[in-house]
């Protein structure tokens, strides 16, 4: 089809620079109007060397904020919730400031502090506190609340797991389900996503998975496998697990207008700058990164210890790519990584 085919060899050439920047594997796959697309370099499991797998299950990380925002706009377009009402409207008393609405909370602009920022300024020792915990949403913003807020309502972007914390309270408060309930409802069941799960707080991931490692803060030391834990510490902010071919299946689903009318998936799809390089911009529990073909595509990342994701579609659906390294705290590898979404969306030009 006349359009743009991925760059096969370059997205090859990404994963193997991931991995070259310390990811023990990588893996990508693509779907467009020409098929499905695999590549995976290094190991899934570095103990028994077990190849990538693109059929293999991960933590998926901050992706889940968008099935997480999927959720709520749904039930903003059952009339059931406001975007511009104030959060403390459906949860009276639960935020220190009445002017935080629903819209706040999807758009990163809320101030309410990230807890994770003090959680995990160590990283192993972070992780090894918190891996078999069980967290309330309670107590997860109450560690919020215990910091100074980052901005007035409204006023700027600044990213916060706290915000998604609460839009899973307010799930719970107006639907009288736990969150995993309403995901495998109004999204992993009707898309038919079989790798698609909300475990929490099991700590496993089942069936064929790839294990995640974590890079410790001390230079040289050697990798933490970080596959179990609970990821109490983000819930309805992080603990989706999922894999490459579903991560397709939703991105494609989300934009091709499968699971919002019209007016809300538009919204959604509206953002604003997150940085002054003016090619990444956040809407409504979704980034836009623009690349450098021109091309626009909508989608999330996600940072998980052990994992790190990449999951974006084009506007109308109809290209998808999702990539993951297992490990998540080595920046280089988190970019190289990014290389995918070139290599996949602005490729080679087709006659
Ligand atoms: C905005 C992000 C990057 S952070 C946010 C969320 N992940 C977290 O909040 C976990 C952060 C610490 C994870 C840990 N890092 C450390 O411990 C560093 N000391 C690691 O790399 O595994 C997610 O996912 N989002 C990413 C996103 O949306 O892309």
């Amino acid at each position: 089809a006349a359009g743009t085919a991925p760059d096969l060899e370059a997205l090859t050439q990404a994963l193997r620079n991931t991995t070259a920047a310390g990811a023990p594997g990588a893996m990508a796959r693509f779907s467009g109007p020409d098929g499905v697309r695999t590549r995976a370099v290094g190991v899934r499991d570095r103990a028994t060397g077990a190849v990538m797998d693109p059929q293999a299950r991960f933590r998926i990380g901050s992706v889940s904020k968008t099935f997480s925002s999927v959720v709520l706009l749904q039930l903003v377009g059952e009339k059931k919730i406001d975007l511009d009402a104030p959060v403390n409207r459906y949860l009276p008393g639960l935020l220190p400031d009445e002017r935080i609405t629903v819209r706040h909370l999807l758009t990163h602009r809320s101030g309410l502090a990230d807890y994770t920022d003090a959680m995990f300024e160590q990283t192993v020792p972070g992780f090894e506190a918190v891996r078999n915990r069980v967290f309330s949403y309670q107590e997860l913003l109450d560690l919020s609340l215990r910091e100074p807020r980052t901005t007035e309502p409204g006023v700027a972007y600044k990213y916060s797991n706290t915000n998604f914390v609460v839009v899973g309270m307010l799930i719970e408060k107006a639907t009288g389900n736990r969150v995993g309930k309403e995901y495998e409802r109004r999204i992993f069941k009707p898309l038919g996503l079989r790798d698609t799960t909300y475990v929490h707080p099991d700590t496993r991931i089942k069936g064929l998975h790839a294990r995640g490692y974590l890079h410790p803060d001390e230079a040289g030391a050697p990798l933490v496998d970080s596959t179990e834990q609970t990821v109490s510490w983000a819930q309805s902010a992080g603990a989706v697990i999922s894999s490459p071919a579903d991560l397709n299946t939703f991105t494609s689903a989300l934009l091709g207008g499968r699971l919002l009318p019209p007016r809300l998936l538009d919204a959604m799809v509206t953002a604003t700058p997150t940085d002054t390089t003016n090619t990444r911009f956040y809407g409504l529990g979704l980034r836009r990164y623009d690349l450098s073909c021109g091309t626009s595509v909508y989608g999330h990342t996600g940072t998980v210890q052990g994992f790190y994701t990449y999951a974006f579609s084009t506007r109308d659906g109809r290209r998808s790519l999702s990539a993951m390294a297992n490990t998540s705290n080595r920046g280089e590898a988190n970019t190289a990584l990014g290389g995918t979404l070139e290599a996949a969306f602005c490729g080679k030009q087709t006659e």
